[in-house]
């Protein structure tokens, strides 16, 4: 039997997971529910799902998901707890942990997880960290059409919010300074980005694919004198690798002190 399902804030996070829901076919869910305080935000979903307030929500779903911000999530979790008897509550905040939302009101018959999820879950090519409870494979179900999923403890989930979480991010930075760096050169900007997009896809893909280790396949790309091997040794002397370790540092911290 399929599960009812309801966002609660369907914002960037939120939209994502319910456009990625609604793009499955067949669906994964018996019905999405949506709520949110700006109505806006609704308007994209109204003919495919059913905007309601949180209170009739949470009536009605099986799964709760609470896509709100993370200082927000106290407030839409204290005022939801009394109806959540018998339900899951997947909170997909950062930095929010288990310990904290018990403290909020929560039935103990209610199944509470903390999902991390990405913005490619949109299109289905999200990666999706799930804290393992009784209800995995109820929740793989769900989360599996939006992209792939692992089962991992919560004394990961700082790490896997700076990772993953906010991966896209990072790596729609490279793209622009890769796209603007060729138009400096004097490539025109529509085939950089075309150039840029496929190289990332591509190389993705031969990563998730042949499963060789990143400097086997960077290796097969340095020509010796070449131009990559020109090109990385700026890179490398810029620090990109210390770089990228303290981008991760900050952000894993950022997650610790969020709220
Ligand atoms: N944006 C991202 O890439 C990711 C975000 N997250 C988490 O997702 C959560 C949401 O983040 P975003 O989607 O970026 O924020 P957002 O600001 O785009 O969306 C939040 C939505 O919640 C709504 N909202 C606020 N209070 C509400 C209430 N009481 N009842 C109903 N709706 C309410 C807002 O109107 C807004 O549409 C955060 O906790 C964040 O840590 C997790 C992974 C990735
Ligand atoms: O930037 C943030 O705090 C959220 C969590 C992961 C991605 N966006």
């Amino acid at each position: 039997m399929k599960p009812a399902v309801g966002i609660i804030g369907v914002g960037q996070m939120g939209g994502a997971i319910a456009r990625g829901l609604l793009k499955q076919q067949p669906s994964p869910v018996k019905k999405l529910y949506l709520s949110d305080k700006n109505q806006e935000c609704l308007k994209p979903f109204l003919e495919q799902a059913e905007p309601v307030t949180s209170e009739l929500l949470v009536k009605e779903a099986d799964v709760v998901i609470v896509a709100v911000k993370p200082h927000l999530v106290e407030e839409v979790i204290k005022e939801i707890a009394p109806e959540l008897t018998g339900k899951i509550l997947v909170s997909v905040a950062a930095g929010v942990s288990l310990k904290k939302i018990a403290g909020w009101g929560v039935p103990a018959e209610c199944e509470v997880v903390r999902v991390m999820p990405n913005t490619p879950a949109l299109i289905g090519q999200g990666f999706i960290a799930i804290t393992p409870s009784k209800v995995d494979e109820l929740l793989a179900n769900i989360f599996n059409s939006l992209g792939e999923v692992v089962f991992l403890e919560e004394k990961y989930f700082d790490h896997i919010t700076a990772l993953s979480g906010s991966g896209p991010a990072y790596i729609y930075l490279v793209a622009e300074a890769l796209i603007d760096g060729a138009v400096r050169l004097g490539l025109p900007r529509d085939v950089a980005r075309k150039a840029v997009v496929q190289t990332l896809i591509g190389a993705g893909t031969m990563l998730k694919e042949t499963q060789e280790h990143p400097g086997i396949l960077r290796d097969a790309v340095v020509t010796p004198g070449g131009t990559t091997a020109a090109g990385l040794y700026q890179l490398e002397k810029q620090g990109i690798r210390g770089m990228f370790a303290d981008c991760l540092e900050k952000a894993y911290e950022r997650a610790k002190n969020l709220t």
